[in-house]
């Protein structure tokens, strides 16, 4: 077996393992970067990509059946399921050059295509190599988690993996799940003329605030998706175009197709975690807030670091390990600036602690202001009232922010910012924004935190009527 000696052997290439092996070559490092399945990882073939760009699709549709109050006569879509999966596809092709082995192997990488195991503390094996590196980054993401409720063995259903290459329409789509994936589906496939069931076990969008997630489970519900919540599934049955599922309570949903979407299982089987001496869990591999594993010589980085699950995360660790592994400087990973958002419509976004989880953290201390879509003129130009944000805030500085509605995805960018580089509220209500924007909603949210002060305060009054009796 031949052995490569190499500065930093990378396993797996999606997001976080390509950041750190792009930056890393390029910077000068030699790199060994091994993908067992295809090049780009979940994001760009089952996540985020094909996501989005059903969630696109769904918009048109859903745009042409709600024109009435911008005097444009709506239309019912005539949706060509195929078409739409060969948009989805095509997006992925779009973006899938710059993830592609071609492309590494451009940049200098070392690329092996096989599943990578760890046999050492130092050596992993893969595609007939050993590959003997200074440092080894475990980047193998997270697979779809089926639980194995009674019945599932004998029933066909999707996860995100093999809902994409669907290209007949679903009659009637249960989904069972009422996280981001689930959800995201859920309205996606309703604006595409499925019928659509989400049985949530216990509260849909459970992880955000339970006032944004309302806006947007409104919406749902009224656009037809039947949202179950407090509903465990306890068993499924049926066949192919007859799926049943029952609930806890008795209840039995029956549907045509079935996604299960009930959460995440990190991708660590098979990789010899334990001949390599790194510990783990069935979170994720263990690690500091360095991203360090119990081996030093180990990292794990995105969602096989046992934290938050997203891209952009994946992303952000690539950079703190980098600046160890390349300089030998200190780095640390946060969690208090990271953003997350869900891509329904309204969408849902939140940096930082919730209201409730900020309450219970800082009590008292904790001011926390809002604003209403509806009050913003962009939002009323655009027909898109539905909404509100709130920003959690201690000592005049922004610890958080919750937004649903129309682009709170690209609204909260602007928090992201701010809690980052630690500016405080007057810092948000004194940038001027052009008009109309949404973004005025954060401006607006900003301007209430001193809206007490300014306006109900006699001291004030009596200093300003003063003044002008002087001023000429
Ligand atoms: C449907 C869906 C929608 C999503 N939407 C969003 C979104 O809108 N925004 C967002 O930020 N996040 C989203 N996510 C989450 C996002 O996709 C993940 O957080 C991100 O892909 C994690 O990146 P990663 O590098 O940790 O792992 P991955 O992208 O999963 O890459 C890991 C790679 O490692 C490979 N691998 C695993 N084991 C081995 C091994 N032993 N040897 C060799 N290779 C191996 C895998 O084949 C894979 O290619 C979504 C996820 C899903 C499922
Ligand atoms: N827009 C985005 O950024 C985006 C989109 C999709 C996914 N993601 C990432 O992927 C991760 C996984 O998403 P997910 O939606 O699969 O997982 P999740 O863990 O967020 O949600 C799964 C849901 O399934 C429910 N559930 C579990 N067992 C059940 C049962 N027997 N019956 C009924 N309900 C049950 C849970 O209560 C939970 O609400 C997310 O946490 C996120 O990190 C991000």
């Amino acid at each position: 077996m031949e052995t490569i000696n190499t500065d930093i052997c990378i396993i797996g290439a999606g997001s976080g393992g390509l950041s750190i092996a792009a930056g890393a070559v390029q910077m000068g490092a030699r790199v060994v970067l091994i993908e067992g399945g295809e090049m780009g990882g979940d994001c760009l073939n089952a996540g985020c990509v094909p996501s989005k760009a059903l969630i696109a699709a769904a918009k048109h549709a859903h745009a042409m059946t709600t024109g009435a109050a911008f005097g444009i006569t709506p239309s019912q879509p005539q949706i060509d399921f195929a078409a739409v999966k060969a948009h989805v596809a095509r997006v992925v092709e779009g973006i899938a050059p710059v993830d592609s082995q071609e492309r590494f192997e451009g940049l200098g990488v070392r690329v092996i295509r096989d599943w990578a195991k760890f046999t050492g503390p130092d050596c992993v094996e893969a595609g007939g190599y050993r590959i003997k590196a200074r440092r080894y980054v475990v980047a193998t993401g997270s697979r779809p988690f089926v639980p194995p409720i009674p019945g599932i063995e004998g029933v066909p259903y999707f996860t995100n993996e093999t809902i994409f290459a669907q290209t007949d329409r679903p009659d009637h789509l249960i989904v069972i799940g009422g996280g981001p994936i689930g959800m995201e589906m859920a309205q996606a496939h309703q604006r595409l003329g499925c019928r659509v069931t989400v049985i949530e076990g216990a509260k849909a969008f459970g992880r955000d605030d339970p006032e944004a997630a309302a806006v947007v489970l409104s919406r749902m519900r009224t656009e037809g998706v039947e949202v179950m919540e407090d509903a465990p599934v306890v068993r499924v049955g049926g066949a192919a175009g007859a799926i049943e599922v029952e609930i806890k309570d008795g209840r039995v949903v029956r549907g045509t197709h079935l996604l299960m979407a009930v959460g995440r299982k990190v991708a660590l089987d098979k990789l010899g975690l334990e001949a390599a001496g790194v510990e783990f869990t069935r979170k994720g591999v263990t690690v500091g807030a360095d991203l360090r594993s119990s081996n030093k010589r180990v990292y794990a980085v995105g969602d096989a670091a046992g934290g938050l699950q997203f891209t952009h995360v994946a992303g952000y660790h690539a950079g703190v390990v980098i600046r160890q592994m390349l300089f030998g400087l200190p780095a640390k990973a946060g969690t208090a600036h990271i953003p997350w958002a869900t891509y329904t419509d309204p969408e849902l976004a939140q940096i930082g602690p919730t209201e409730a989880e900020a309450r219970k953290l800082h009590g008292d201390a904790l001011r926390v202001v809002r604003f209403e879509f509806a009050e913003n003129d962009r939002a009323q130009t655009e027909r898109k009232t539905e909404g509100l944000i709130k920003v959690m805030v201690l000592k005049g500085r922004p610890i958080g922010a919750t937004i649903a509605g129309a682009q709170a995805g690209e609204l909260i960018g602007l928090w992201a910012l701010a809690i980052a580089n630690k500016v405080k509220m007057s810092g948000v209500a004194g940038t001027v924004l052009p008009y109309p924007t949404l973004n005025e909603v954060s401006k607006r949210a900003a301007g209430a935190y001193f809206s007490p002060q300014l306006f109900d305060n006699p001291m004030l009054k009596r200093v300003v009527g003063l003044v002008q009796r002087f001023v000429p």
